[in-house]
């Protein structure tokens, strides 16, 4: 369900709407499964935070059962999880996720986009293709260490199958509760199409990895996911030493990527434009700051982030009320477990209810009003409250572990300072923090691609209003706030024009 800032309901093409109901916590069956939703901050803290050695791990057979192979990230648990994911966090420090190198991939692929967006020259026109494939090509740019030409044939054919996994992997996946009707003739619930498109994709996936062993052997291209997952696999084997890394692991990672990657960012600059064009007040806005904090002289950068508060509110605020994940991923309780009086048995699914927060008016007052100044406090700078949580909960978690480290870290620099050489001890506390950090990390679920999906947000739209005015194809009549749950939640397909704002000045 969307709430349009007038109050107006609009309506989601989904499955799940029977489900949007009120209670913190109340269970209900998919098929033979026992579902668990778990509703409003306090609560999703107590479970997914405070017992996540309990709540971190995922079902069983994964997302899609049909597919009967459960690795990589998304859908693995326990020990193959944890492995995967901290070797792909690790290839993404290594090439300097966090830092500017990540934003000069990014920025690499703004530049094509923006040719593109040129090239419409103000004709109406529905973004959701170019900036598809732009946020898709930023991924493959980590996973192999290039980007594609649009015309690229081979990447338009990856895309191809991509879009069509996607398609069926959002209608309902049906099959995942009534396994019989695999069985059924025909493919009404998409379960062979879902097959099938997998192996077209681990097709493409074994190419992909052919392409990057042939660059390293020849030496060049290190700096990318796959190049990085292979060597420590094979590191790991020369030494002997056990490993849960593999090449089913590889390819599911790959998949991972591109299905979390590239969806999500892409459905949240699509609502960024519409809300643009429903609030030209705010678009104003910021289109002043951006002309005083850059001009139009150069291009953005991302050291400019902290000097544009009012754009960081506006997609902080777009973020929440667009909650474009609003019932999170699956979980599932690895013990039996009690959660306010109600026991939840052991392998139970669990649905992190995110719109429940998100959307709170506990928490947010007026949470139906697209309200960009609530992330900005008296002193005008940007506030980050804890609960505000498109990426899940973790972030919150995190924060908490590092502060109370911090914390400990002063005090002891404090005591110590007296007697030992202060350079250690800030030393050792480094160390504290990392280690921390990761032990944090690593037993929770935080979205991996966090850092990646704000710069991301950040330069797509700093670059388009730079530029651009975002306008309806009809000044009379807006396009509604209107959505399509799938795998994330997209608007319904509009039409804008961007034009030119020496134009519109002029
Ligand atoms: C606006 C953009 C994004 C949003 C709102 C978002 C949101 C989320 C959410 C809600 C989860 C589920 C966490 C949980 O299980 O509790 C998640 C997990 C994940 N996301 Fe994102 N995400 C975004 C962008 C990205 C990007 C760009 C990437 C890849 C580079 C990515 C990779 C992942 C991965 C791999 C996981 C699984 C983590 C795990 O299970 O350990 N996400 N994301």
């Amino acid at each position: 369900m969307h709430w349009s800032p007038k109050g107006e309901r609009g309506s989601d093409q989904s499955n799940f709407q029977l489900f949007l109901l009120k209670g913190e916590i109340f269970s209900l069956y998919f098929g033979t499964t026992l579902v668990v939703v778990i509703s409003s901050y306090d609560l999703l803290k107590e479970t997914l935070v405070k017992q996540a050695d309990i709540f971190t791990d995922k079902p069983k057979d994964g997302m899609f059962p049909v597919l009967q192979r459960v690795n990589g990230i998304v859908e693995a648990s326990g020990a193959l999880w944890k492995e995967n994911r901290t070797t792909v966090l690790a290839s993404l420090k290594a090439f300097g996720m966090g830092k500017n190198v990540m934003a000069e991939k990014v920025e690499e692929e703004i530049h094509a986009y923006m040719e593109e967006i040129e090239k419409l020259d103000g004709k109406p026109t529905d973004v959701k293709e170019i900036t598809g494939r732009a946020v898709s090509n930023i991924i493959c740019n980590f996973l192999l260490g290039r980007r594609f030409d649009y015309e690229d044939t081979y990447f338009t054919k990856f895309l191809n199958i991509f879009d069509k996994t996607v398609a069926a992997a959002s209608q309902g996946n049906l099959h995942a509760w009534f396994p019989f009707v695999r069985h059924l003739p025909g493919d009404l619930f998409k379960a062979k199409e879902i097959i099938n498109n997998q192996s077209f994709f681990d097709e493409f996936m074994r190419d992909f990895r052919t392409k990057i062993e042939d660059d390293e052997s020849s030496g060049i291209n290190k700096d990318n996911i796959i190049a990085y997952y292979l060597k420590e696999m094979r590191d790991k084997c020369d030494k002997g030493q056990q490993t849960h890394l593999s090449d089913e692991g590889l390819t599911r990672v790959i998949s991972d990527f591109m299905v979390a990657g590239s969806e999500t960012s892409t459905s949240t600059l699509l609502w960024f434009f519409l809300y643009m064009m429903h609030y030209p007040d705010v678009q104003n806005k910021i289109h002043d700051e951006i002309d005083e904090q850059i001009g139009v002289g150069r291009t953005p950068k991302i050291t400019d982030r902290p000097k544009l508060t009012f754009l960081n509110a506006v997609i902080m605020e777009t973020q929440r009320i667009a909650s474009i994940v609003p019932l999170g991923l699956f979980h599932r309780c690895t013990e039996e477990t009690v959660v306010r009086g109600y026991t939840i048995p052991k392998d139970t699914f669990i649905m992190p209810h995110l719109d429940s927060v998100l959307h709170s008016e506990k928490i947010w007052g007026d949470p139906h009003n697209y309200r960009p100044e609530r992330f900005i406090d008296a002193t005008g700078n940007l506030k980050n409250p804890e609960e505000l949580v498109p990426f899940s909960m973790v972030i919150a978690a995190l924060a908490v572990v590092v502060v109370v480290v911090v914390v400990v870290v002063v005090v002891v620099v404090v005591v110590v300072v007296v007697v030992v050489v202060v350079e250690v001890v800030v030393a050792a506390a480094a160390v504290v923090l990392v280690v921390a950090a990761a032990a944090a990390a690593g037993g929770r679920r935080i979205c991996l691609g966090e850092a990646l999906a704000k710069a991301e947000l950040f330069l797509f739209t700093t670059y388009i209003l730079q530029k651009y005015q975002v306008v309806p194809e009809d000044p009379n009549s807006l396009p509604s706030f209107d959505s399509v749950l799938g795998i994330t939640r997209m608007p319904k397909p509009y039409k804008l024009r961007l034009l030119k704002r020496d134009a519109v000045t002029e």
